[in-house]
């Protein structure tokens, strides 16, 4: 582990979020300059991290903001993102939060179902405005991830289904209000396999073909996010596979003149730089195993509770031979455990632990369950 390892943590109060912000730069390096050499442009979905200064950091890469709730909006536009780069999405745009964007006249709202429509075309009217929109269409392409991170299927909430889109289309006619200006997917996060993509190319290459049919030209194709990372082996491949990600979109996507393609990633770029940093407080010998309890639970990290995620632990300060435990948080439920049968170096009270890979969906899933304090935030870089 980069500098993480090397630092002295005595005194250092735990748990803690380590974020290497080096890391982040190389990893924000490599997507922007592989989808610059396709003229694509990247929003970073913020719900994988809003804290400031990785938001400032992205920012200067020159990414647009994905948001999905008022609040995201707000921050994506404190830290430097442009309101012609925000984009909107959700399936649940609360009236309170649409006049937020109306407000800041984001880019485009990603819209999700026909009576969005008319309420956005409502709240627009009243604003004097037009609202740019794309259609979130749901495509109906199985993102082989875990099911509660699957999005693009028809039994999934997110999204209009294909056969909707005579109504939907028939419908934008009487709001004018909108404008049309783009079709939105997004089927899934942490997906590892890349045929999963070329799959969504050709639904998108068919369902824009059939708006063609109709006489609709769109300017702008929203492809999502959902690019995984490699839980198992976050040092070896810190930085996920942009080249090959992109290089399927150019080889697969029909583009057309003038058009622009837009991506939303979120974990591929802010996954591998944050560490959970916590310390044991007790080991306990049970009759068939023995458990690590740790001061970090599932208010810091939920993904392994909820999603049965896996993600590598490591003790930094034992180099003894190993052993195998359960490790687990110190808090009141039976499903607050990390890992079972996890072999580490001989392990005792006050060791430090490293929980990798958690700077997506870690600190923002974050509650205070049992009254807990927040655990704070530490930025490295250099
Ligand atoms: C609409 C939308 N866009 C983008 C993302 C970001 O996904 P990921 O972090 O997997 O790239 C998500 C989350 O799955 C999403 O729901
Ligand atoms: N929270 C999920 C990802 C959800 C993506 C948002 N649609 C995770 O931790 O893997």
């Amino acid at each position: 582990m980069r500098n993480l390892k090397e630092q002295n943590w005595n005194g250092t109060p735990t748990p803690f979020y380590y974020y290497d912000l080096d890391l982040l730069k190389q990893t924000l390096e490599t997507a922007s300059t592989e989808a610059a050499k396709y003229g694509y442009h990247i929003h970073y979905a913020l719900k994988a991290n809003s804290n400031e200064p990785i938001l400032k950091l992205i920012q200067q890469y020159g990414l647009g903001a994905d948001c999905v709730s008022g609040n995201e909006i707000k921050q994506a536009l404190a830290n430097g993102f442009e309101a012609s780069q925000v984009v909107f999405a959700g399936v649940g745009k609360s009236d309170a939060e649409i006049k937020i964007a109306l407000n800041a006249d984001i880019f485009c709202f990603n819209c999700e179902s026909v009576q969005e429509l008319e309420v956005l075309n409502e709240l627009a009217q009243q604003h004097n405005q037009t609202a740019r929109i794309a259609l979130r269409i749901n495509p109906n392409v199985n993102a082989n991830t875990h099911k509660y991170i699957t999005t693009g299927l028809e039994e999934n909430k997110f999204g209009i289904n294909t056969w909707e889109l005579p109504e939907v289309l028939n419908l934008l006619k009487q709001l004018p209000n909108l404008e049309l200006i783009g079709i939105h997917f997004h089927i899934g996060s942490q997906i590892t396999d890349l045929q999963v993509f070329e799959q969504l190319c050709v639904r998108v290459n068919e369902i824009q073909q059939g708006f063609r049919d109709q006489g609709y030209h769109l300017k702008h194709l929203n492809v999502g996010g959902g690019l995984g990372v490699d839980y198992y082996e976050p040092e070896s491949n810190a930085i996920p596979d942009f080249a090959a990600y992109f290089a399927i979109f150019n080889r697969l996507l029909q583009v057309q003149p003038g058009q622009v393609v837009h991506y939303e990633l979120g974990r591929a770029l802010v996954a591998q730089c944050g560490t959970l940093v916590s310390r044991v407080l007790y080991i306990k010998k049970g009759q068939k195993k023995n458990f690590a309890i740790l001061d970090a639970g599932m208010t810091e990290l939920i993904r392994p509770m909820l999603y049965q995620a896996y993600h590598k632990i490591e003790n930094l300060s034992s180099h003894l031979p190993e052993q195998t435990y359960d490790v687990v948080g110190p808090i009141c439920e039976s499903s607050d455990c990390f890992a079972q049968n996890v072999p580490l170096p001989e392990t005792h009270r006050h060791d430090v632990m490293a929980i990798r890979t958690a700077g997506a969906y870690a600190e923002v899933m974050a509650s205070n369950y049992n009254l807990r304090e927040k655990a704070v935030a530490i930025y490295s870089s250099n």
